[in-house]
This record gives C-alpha cells, structure tokens and sequence, in this order.
C-alpha cells in the first residue's frame, strides 16, 4: 500500500488535491464502464469496425492513427472472444490480418488488469522466426502507441547478458522460441509467474516436430493460469499440441474452414508441367518476360537459392535480383527484406525461411519452382500475394512425377489451382550460357554441385513418397541444366546411380570422362581415360580448375558425411594425406634448447655444405607422449617456454590416501562382483544419469527461486520508495500531477536519458490508467505537448536499414 502523502503546500494544494482526485476518480469509472462493456459484449455479434468493439482510448487512438477502421472476418470474429479472456485456436487465410486479431486483445486485456511496470512480464507472443518476430514488434510499436507497456523484442543475434538486464523491465515480449527459452533458463531477473497471455503466430510451425521440445520448455516455465492464443494459416486442432499449451476449453474460429477454398479469392493460381531439367529455363523466361513485377521466387534450399541467385546475377536479366535463406547473417537478412518490401520491381529467391507470415507489399507473383513439402508450405508461399484484398498470382512448377500426388494433396486442402502451358516462343534456353558460367568460373560451379546435391538430398528425405518420388528424376540432365558437366555422384543412391551409369549412352559416359579429366571422374572411368588422347584444351580445362576444387571436394565430404562428388574418393583422399601432412608437427629446431624432455638431432647436411646457416631437425621425447618434431623458429621459441610444453606433457595424476597412508588413484574400479549385484551397466547409468538430473533440476530451481526471493524483496522495497517519492512529488507539482510513466513501448537501443528525459516519478497504478484521458486543467495544453514530444522522441522512425536491425538485433541494445 502506499504510504500517506504528507501535505506541505498551502492554498492550491488543496485544490490540486482535489483535481487529481477528480481524475483518478474518472479513470476509474472509465475503466470499469470498459470492463462492463465487455462484460456484456455480445460473442454471437460480428462487429464491422474497430469503434463497434469495447476499446480502451489509447487503443483505439492507436488504431485510427495506422488507419485500421474496418475489420477483417478473423478480427470481426476472434478479438470479441479474446476480449473476454477465452483461448483462441484461430485459423484463417494468409493476409487476412491474424497480427491484429491478437495485438488488440494482447493490449486491452493488459490494459483493463492496469498492468504496469511494476507487474513484469504480461504477454509473451511466440513466432517461428525473426523476421516474423520483428514485423509483429512493428506493428504492435504501431498500434500501441498510446499505452505506456515496455515491450522488447527478443529474436537472438545480440549478447544474452545486455538482453537480460533490460528483460525484467517488460511487459509484452515478442520474441522467436530458442532464444526466449534461453532466457527462461538463465535469466533471473525475468519473472513468468504472473504472466496473462500466450500467443503463438503461425502456431502450426512453432509447434511442428522442430519446436515442439523447446515450446513445452517454455510452457514449463508460464503459470498454468493464462489466456492462449494460436494463430495460422493453416491450423489442425490436434489433441496432443492443444494439451500440452493446456488450452482451456479454446474457441476455435476458422474463418476459411466454411470458405470454399483455404487461399484468398483474389489469389490466381496455376500450376505447369515443366520436367526438373528444364526449371531453370522456364523461370529465367518468366523473369525475362515480368521485368516490371515484384516476384518472390521459392526454392527447396539455400543452395540452391545461393546458386539461381548467382548465376541469374551473372546474366543480368534487367529486374534486382536478391535472395534470402535460412543461412544467412541477421542484418544481411533484414536488409534484404527492407529492400525487398520497398522495391517497386524485384525478384526474391527465397527458401521457406520467407514463406510464412511475411508481409512483402504489393508482390504480384509468387513462383514455386521447387515443389513445396505439403499443402500447408504451399498456402504459407502463395499467401506471400494477393494479402489483404489485393490481388495476386501464384505459379507451381511440377514435374511430371510430381503432378498426379501433389494435385491430390491441393485438392483435399481446397486449393483451387489450374493448369497452364508455358508458350513454347516465349521460352529461352539459358544451359548453354550456365555451363560457360561454369566452366569460367569453378566457384560458381562449386555452388552448382553443392545446389544439386541439397536439391536431391532434399527430395530423398521427403516424407510424402507419392509426391516426391526421386528415381523418377533425370538427374544427369538436371545437372547439365545447373551448367554442370556431369552429376555429382550422391553416396545414398550409389547403387541406383551405378546402374543408371552403366545403362546410360555413350553420350553420357563420354560426358562422364570428360568430368573425370576435371577431376570428378569415377575411378573406373579414370581409368579408361588413360588411353585416351588428351587435347590441349582438356588440360587447360584441368588446370584451371583444379586447385579450387581440390579445395572444394573435400568441402563436399566434411560438410555432409554422405555426400560424396563423382572421383572424389580419389582426389579427396589425396586431400585428406594433404591435410594430415599440414597439420603434423615438423619443425626446424636450432641446437641448445633442450631445457624439456629428452632431444635427438639430425643435422641437415646440404644445407651446411650450401654455406646457409646451419639449422637441425631435432625430436624431443616428452613423458608419455608422441615424439615432438622440432624444426622451425616458431617451434624453438616454444622450447624456451616451459609454459607453453606443458601443454604437450601429460597431466599428473592425481592419488587420494587412505587412512592407513596407502595411495588410491582417484577413481579405482570397484570390485566385480559388487557392480553386477547392483544390476547390468545400462540401468545402473540409467539410474545414475536419473538421479543426476533430478538434482541438477531440483538445485537450479532452488537457485532461481533464491535469486527470484532476492528480486521480489528489492523490487518491493523500491516499489515503496519510488510510491512515496511519487506521491511526494505529485503534491508539490503545479501541475496535474501526471506524468508519462516510462517511455512507451520502450524500443530495443532507445535510450530514454539520451532523449532528454529526465526520471519521471514512478507512477502507481491508478495514476496509470488517468493518464491515458485528456487533460482537463489550465495547463493542460502544455502537459499535452511536453508529453507528446515524448512519446513521438521515444517512438524510434525506422527510416534506414540501420534502424532496422538496431531494433531486430536483439532488446534494448
Ligand atoms: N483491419 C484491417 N484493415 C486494413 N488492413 C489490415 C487490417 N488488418 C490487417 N491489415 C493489413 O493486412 C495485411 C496482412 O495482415 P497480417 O500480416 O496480419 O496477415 P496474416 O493473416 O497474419 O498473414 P499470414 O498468414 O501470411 O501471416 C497487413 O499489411 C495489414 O496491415
């Protein structure tokens, strides 16, 4: 409770006095008049606008100022049940506004509990990746104004520690699943149990194989006393996923369940045959013919979005080419989609990393060249047009083996899609340009095997066989089509691949020797080589690319043990000799400096019969160890420092002694007989590792709830002090008494100090709430606009790329 103000002034202090009296006294009533009205909204009701829903005014303020009037069918139909506190299992299409459907809820509910600052962590909203995360951040910065929340963004990228000392200063985070789980393990100053609201955008994707783990880690740490929220495109209301969020009792609204098809009716789709090998053709067509489009291109890996990307940058097709993939640095994806978003004509190559939630403006094509994994990915692409009213067209690129399976998998997901023909004039063949691209230049070559090694890995490990059917593929042809001149052999369909190689042509097998003058031959084929005559440009062609593939071959092997290009067996064994020469120890070593271990020398004759100066090969056997080879001067300089040879001597060993002085090692097998009698190996480490666990979990949970107590003391003591100081402060202020609380949402980077403010007394709660209503008083003018050059200076503008990825690249930097 707050401490009794002491009253200092005299005359208007009283009237001041009643003044704030006067307000707190409206906000309350304003504040209880909302919680009547959503009290008795009526949840049958499907209101058209925001100002037909029970909205607070800096929400509603909030919403007018980023022009949001109407509402979409999911907002009309799920903020109504959100309001009132019930879990949402809401599905609808993509672009149909689902950020707002929660955001506005995710506000209000806050708002009407009078959360503050003081109340820590209120709504945790979950996202499948960090672009996602840092749209959904803007447009909450967007919407929210006029609150006085801290929210902060936690996508990763930035130090775990500058994060966690602003964490326990939030009240909404918006953050993607890893790195606030890490948070949740580590960070001490965040406190979980008095959280509201879960939300989880694109639901489906976080809660999917890959998150599942980490999300029921963080559901451990929330209390089991919330609101939850899930949100897709795509949404299955599978038991297992709603039990373990423990979803209460949840309304599900699916607003295109009763639609006659899952994607938006001013979405276009189409799907057209074109055989692997010819992909590459058909897209550089349609990208030749679409110049003045914005086109978002989606490719199976990042490979081969590295690979398409590059060589179409090579052929420069008129249009900015970028690309974005999973493997890419954090700002560098950023940039590209800024750039991309405010591009008028550009082509995107993307992997699924882009596919879900983004919100690109105003893209007119959505190419899939690579066939999607299933028919939700497919909605998740296509759903990158046509968002919000708008129109849009997709395209899908099968292949023949694809069609029939992926056509059944559209249907039952009601896509409605047709075929179309590419004109045979319009199309261009673009091979005989690639395969130059590569044969000038081995790096880009490189990025083609490694594209059509990713490109078949991907579709071995497809789940769904009826649509992804890999001996169906003509593989030689589709890296002829990559500008490669033969296929890289792939260890997981050798047998396949033998065959198909022993059946091919002459054609084919005479391509294959000529990649084994490249280097990439089999050994069989390396053989026949032998008698073959070599022309001049065949060596050429050998010497130009060998060193970098030599590089490049045992990349192959040590990025992915299974993967192995054609005659690399070979070459990448000489390699690895290569290497394993490199990293031995052969040193020069001058005499005298045998001051460690025992040293043998070996005089270098020639070199003292030359007249150069005379240098020895020495060993120095050390205790225990391999022989030392010592000769070069780095490897003398090292002899000098015992320090540094303590590294290369063994560690000793460590006795305990007994109490009759008799010296144990530290760890001694135990008697035989008494191991078995406690059962076989593997239960006693069952046991063992159980038992460990249990008390690594029960001693962490002691430990934060140590350090929680701590906190709550402290952040209670200060609570009172900065209560008393406000009160204090309030009375001698001329003023209304209100001051802005803390920055509103309070952006990762602002600096509230450098922004000319000077610390405001911390308000209590009810002074919160008043703050929001206009001011009545003589100086309400001025308060007015002193308050609103705050809250525009600490309203970050996200003018450059810079800004940006200050604001992505972690909280409060
Ligand atoms: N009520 C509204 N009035 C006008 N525009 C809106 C409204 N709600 C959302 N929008 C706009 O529609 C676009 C799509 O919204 P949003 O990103 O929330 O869609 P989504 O359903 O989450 O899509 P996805 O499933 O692809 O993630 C955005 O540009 C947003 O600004």
């Amino acid at each position: 409770m707050a401490p009794p103000r002491v009253s200092r002034g005299k005359g208007p202090k009283s009237k001041h006095d009643s003044d704030r009296t006067l307000k707190r006294k409206r906000g309350e009533d304003e504040l209880s008049s909302l919680a009547q009205k959503v009290e008795d909204l009526d949840l049958k009701a499907t209101p058209k606008s925001f100002s037909d829903l029970p909205l607070s005014d800096p929400t509603a303020r909030g919403l007018a100022a980023s022009h949001f009037k109407t509402l979409t069918d999911i907002q009309s139909r799920a903020i109504n049940h959100a309001l009132k506190g019930r879990d949402i299992l809401g599905a609808a299409k993509t672009g149909s506004g689902k950020t707002l459907a929660f955001l506005v809820p995710v506000l209000e509910n806050l708002y009407r509990k009078q959360w503050t600052e003081y109340d820590g962590l209120g709504a945790l909203i979950l996202a499948p990746t960090r672009e996602l995360a840092i749209q959904i951040f803007e447009v909450l910065r967007k919407v929210g104004r006029y609150h006085a929340f801290s929210a902060g963004l936690v996508i990763g990228g930035k130090s775990l520690r500058e994060e966690q000392e602003r964490l326990g200063r939030m009240n909404i985070l918006v953050c993607t699943p890893g790195r606030m789980l890490q948070h949740l393990d580590q960070t001490a100053m965040l406190e979980t149990n008095n959280m509201q609201l879960l939300v989880m955008d694109e639901a489906d994707r976080i809660l999917d194989m890959g998150f599942q783990k980490t999300v029921d880690a963080i559901v451990d740490h929330l209390p089991k006393k919330r609101q939850t929220m899930l949100f897709s495109a795509t949404q299955t209301k599978k038991v297992g996923d709603l039990a373990r969020l423990s979803l209460q009792d949840p309304e599900y609204v699916a607003v295109h369940e009763a639609a006659a098809s899952a994607t938006p009716s001013t979405l276009q789709q189409h799907y057209t045959i074109t055989p692997l090998e010819s992909k590459l053709d058909v897209l550089w067509s349609f990208i030749r013919s679409n110049l003045k489009s914005k086109t978002v291109v989606f490719l199976s890996s990042g490979k081969q979005v590295r690979f398409v990307y590059e060589s179409f940058r090579h052929l420069q097709p008129g249009i900015p080419l970028m690309h974005l993939h999973g493997k890419q640095k954090q700002g560098g994806r950023l940039d590209i989609t800024t750039k991309f978003s405010q591009s008028q004509h550009a082509v995107l190559f993307a992997t699924d990393v882009a596919a879900r939630g983004l919100d690109f403006p105003a893209v007119d094509w959505v190419i899939q060249v690579d066939c999607p994994e299933d028919s939700d990915t497919y909605i998740h692409r296509v759903g990158r047009t046509a968002r919000y009213e708008r129109v849009g067209r997709a395209v899908l690129f099968l292949d023949p083996s694809e069609e029939k399976g992926m056509l059944k998998r559209l249907e039952q997901k009601k896509v409605p899609i047709e075929r179309i023909n590419i004109k045979a004039n319009k199309q261009q063949s673009i091979k005989n340009q690639l395969q130059n691209m590569c044969f000038k230049d081995p790096e880009l070559k490189y990025l083609g095997q490694k594209a059509f090694i990713s490109y078949v890995k991907s579709i071995y490990v497809q789940k769904d066989k009826e649509v992804f059917i890999l001996k169906e593929l003509k593989l030689e042809e589709f890296a002829g089509s990559l500008g490669l001149p033969g296929a890289p052999r792939i260890k997981f369909i050798k047998g396949d691949d033998t065959k198909e190689r022993k059946n091919s042509s002459w054609k084919m097998a005479h391509l294959s020797g000529s990649e084994d003058s490249d280097g990439e031959g089999g050994a069989k084929t390396a053989k026949k080589d032998e008698n073959q005559v070599r022309t001049r440009y065949d060596r050429m062609f050998e010497r130009r690319n060998q060193d970098v593939l030599a590089e490049h071959y045992s990349k192959l092997i040590n990025d992915d043990g299974t993967l192995v290009a054609i005659g690399a067996g070979n070459d990448a064994g000489e390699d690895a000799d290569e290497d394993a020469d490199f990293l031995s120890i052969k040193r020069r070593f001058a005499a005298g400096d045998d001051n460690l271990g025992h040293v043998d020398s070996d005089s270098d004759s020639d070199s003292a019969e030359s007249g150069f100066e005379k240098k020895e090969t020495k060993v120095v056997h050390l205790d225990g160890q391999d022989p030392l080879v010592i000769d070069s001067k780095r490897r003398e300089k090292l002899l000098k420092s015992k320090k540094k040879l303590l590294k290369f001597k063994g560690k000793g060993t460590k006795l305990v002694f007994d109490d009759e002085g008799n010296a144990h090692e530290l760890y001694e097998m135990e008697d035989e007989e008494q191991f078995k009698a406690r059962g076989d190996a593997d239960t006693q480490r069952e046991r063992f590792l159980a038992e460990e666990t249990e008390r690594t979990r029960h001693a962490d949970l002691q430990d934060k709830e140590v350090a929680r107590d701590k906190r709550r003391e402290k952040k209670e003591k200060r609570k009172a002090r900065e209560r008393a100081l406000a009160e204090e402060e309030a009375g001698e202020e001329d003023g209304t008494g209100h001051g802005l609380p803390f920055v509103p949402f309070e952006i990762p980077g602002s600096d509230s100090a450098s922004e000319g403010e000077t610390e405001a007394p911390r308000p209590s709660k009810k002074q919160r709430v008043s703050f929001a209503e206009p001011h009545s008083d003589s100086e309400e003018g001025s308060r007015k606009k002193s308050n609103k050059g705050k809250q525009v200076a600490a309203q970050p503008q996200i003018e450059t790329l810079a800004d940006l990825e200050a604001l992505a690249s972690g909280l409060l930097d």
